[in-house]
């Protein structure tokens, strides 16, 4: 099965006709394997409006500690505002988000970011002029709260936390495979080598708990599947991973649970498997059953 095959593209008229049939929310809400664990991340009755458009009502999804969750949805369906929501870069209307315990919903994500809450972007967002090794770096120091410039400029006060950031983002890009790429300007970089980037410097946070927004838009088959690699090595040290994600394979292959959405709600929840067999979630898809068929995914 080639990529595209494997990716669930955009059916917005498709979406629309099962709108219908997704307004009661299916699944088991919260009841998987992995969240016998307490949750790490628990957002409860998120609910979002821009104007007239609820983007997000009523929304809920767990995280537990260590694991990888998959978000998706058709186009619009309210993934990048629940994650915005979540990391602080937008406010909900009404709604909780807790993270180990305690409710964040009102904090600025500064301060999210410095509970343990790293993220990346759908459209990539670095800095221009810095290099891919400056990057990284860039999240240590938000970590730190020490100053980046006088480290860049080789302050004596800054010299010993750069040297620690310095360190840190080496190793942090060997793990996403760019140590090679340390000193070229990132914006010099391939498409998919700047989503690693952006990987690498929220990681120099040190997040518990990491929000991937689209990590493999853009990609081939063979460079989704080395983040779907990372994501499961970072899973192995520890840490939490909440994905938005439209290739279906690699879902499948890295998940262990995933949370499906659909006009702003939630529309099912449960391991991949039986996310993608859910007569529901096809129809948001595809709108009809033989359409749907093609959503299987083979090895
Ligand atoms: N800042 C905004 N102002 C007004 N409407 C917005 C804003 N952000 C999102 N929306 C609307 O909210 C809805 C949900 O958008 P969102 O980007 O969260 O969906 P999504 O599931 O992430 O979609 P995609 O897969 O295309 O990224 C859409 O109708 C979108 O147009």
């Amino acid at each position: 099965m080639t990529s595209s095959q494997s990716s669930m593209p955009l059916n917005r008229a498709a979406a629309h006709q099962a709108h219908g049939s997704v307004t009661s929310v299916t699944a088991r809400q919260g009841d998987h394997a992995s969240s016998q664990r307490a949750p790490l991340l628990k957002v409860q009755g998120l609910t979002k409006r821009f104007g007239g458009i609820a983007a997000v009502s009523e929304m809920a999804l767990s995280v537990a500690p260590g694991s990888v969750v998959g978000l998706m949805g058709p186009n619009g369906a309210g993934k990048t505002t629940t994650v915005s929501l979540i990391s602080g870069l937008l406010q909900c209307d009404t709604g909780t988000v807790e993270f180990e315990g305690a409710e964040i919903q009102r904090l600025p994500a500064h301060k999210i970011a410095l509970l343990g809450i790293a993220r990346t972007y759908q459209n990539i967002r670095l800095f221009s002029g810095m290099t891919t090794l400056q990057q990284v770096m860039s999240g240590y120091f938000a970590r730190s709260g020490a100053s980046m410039l006088g480290a860049f400029l080789g302050l004596p006060k800054s010299r010993a936390i750069g040297k620690q950031a310095r360190a840190n983002a080496l190793e942090l890009l060997e793990r996403v495979g760019l140590a090679h790429r340390a000193d070229v300007l990132a914006e010099t970089l391939s498409y998919g080598e700047q989503r690693r980037v952006e990987i690498a410097r929220a990681l120099a946070t040190n997040p518990r708990l990491l929000l991937l927004d689209e990590p493999t838009a853009g990609m081939n088959m063979q460079e989704a599947t080395d983040i779907g690699r990372l994501v499961h090595e970072l899973k192995d040290a520890g840490l939490a991973v909440l994905m938005i994600e439209h290739n279906v394979r690699l879902v499948m292959d890295f998940c262990e649970h995933v949370t499906v959405m659909n006009f702003g709600r939630l529309l099912a929840n449960g391991t991949p498997q039986e996310c993608m067999s859910h007569p529901q979630v096809k129809e948001a898809y595809f709108g009809k059953s033989d359409d749907a068929n093609r959503f299987r995914t083979s090895s």
